[in-house]
């Protein structure tokens, strides 16, 4: 059970560029968040300031009951992995297997309970038939799912998915999709920093949504992606849903091809009558 808490944190870096300002958030425990804004608002630096990666200049970040200027980068990513926007600045192995081996062995874990961790997320990930490849010989898309079976297997309580749906088809959505209700069937928290806001509206029922270092909103997908005031401040798209949703002047909070598909199906059958 691992809550992560933001209190008024600020950070700068060290060439003088503010990234944050007085950010204040808290993620219980089990939940999925997304979260969401242009390029430039903040979202990666406040996870790096999650995982212990980067410390606030100013106010204090909490995982469980640390707080993580008192631990390392290393002590702190146990409870909160981290699976990086591009694979390519993780992957460190010359095969598949050891590549999702190294963090739970590097945690000590016994060798059952690695083998355990390795298999359960190799399968998860559907990357188990070709855990004796090289990463690097795998396309861009399986290549991501290897480094988030290499988060996984670490067991933290904590995941940060960085731009997860990046260069996946419908395989790798699907995927994802199965790995999201595993995660939550095992009460993991899941927090994912994403432009893809099709995959925020299926799977996210909290979004924080951040514009110039701050957090504009915090809400589910109904009130934000039909508020007007917090999409142009946020300069974000709504849904393809949403957009067709409102083209067609039906009812606001549609935001999903099957609530589309319902409302549609209901106006035939009435015009019918
Ligand atoms: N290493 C760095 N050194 C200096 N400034 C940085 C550094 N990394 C990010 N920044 C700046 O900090 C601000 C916030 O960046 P951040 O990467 O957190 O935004 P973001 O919302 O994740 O953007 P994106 O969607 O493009 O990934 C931006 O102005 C960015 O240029």
């Amino acid at each position: 059970m691992t809550e992560i808490r933001l209190k008024n944190v600020s950070f700068a870096y060290p060439d003088g560029t503010k990234a944050l300002e007085n950010l204040t958030l808290t993620v219980p425990s089990g939940q999925r968040l997304a979260i969401i804004g242009q390029n430039g608002a903040g979202k990666t630096t406040a996870v790096k300031l999650m995982n212990g990666l980067l410390k606030p200049s100013e106010g204090a970040v909490f995982v469980g009951d640390w707080n993580t200027k008192d631990y390392t980068t290393a002590q702190v990513s146990r409870n909160v992995g981290y699976v990086f926007q591009n694979p390519d600045d993780q992957i460190f192995h010359n095969d598949v297997e050891s590549e999702v081996q190294f963090g739970p062995k590097n945690m000590g874990f016994d060798p059952e309970r690695v083998t355990a961790l390795t298999d359960w997320a190799m399968e998860l990930c559907g990357i188990s038939h070709v855990s004796h490849e090289n990463p690097y010989n795998l396309p861009y898309s399986v290549r991501k799912f290897v480094t988030i079976a290499s988060v996984l297997a670490m067991d933290s309580d904590v995941i940060i998915l960085d731009e997860p749906t990046a260069g996946q088809d419908r395989i790798g959505l699907d995927l994802l999709s199965k790995l999201l209700d595993e995660l939550e069937k095992k009460g993991k928290t899941v927090i994912t920093i994403t432009h893809d806001m099709e995959f925020v509206t299926d799977y996210f029922s909290r979004i924080v949504v951040m514009a110039n270092r701050k957090i504009i909103a915090d809400d589910d997908s109904e009130h934000i992606f039909y508020n007007h005031a917090i999409l142009d401040e946020s300069m974000l798209k709504p849904p393809a849903v949403a957009k067709m949703a409102n083209l067609l002047g039906l009812e606001k909070g549609i935001l999903t091809k099957g609530q589309l598909l319902s409302v549609l199906k209901k106006r035939d059958l009435t015009r019918g009558r």
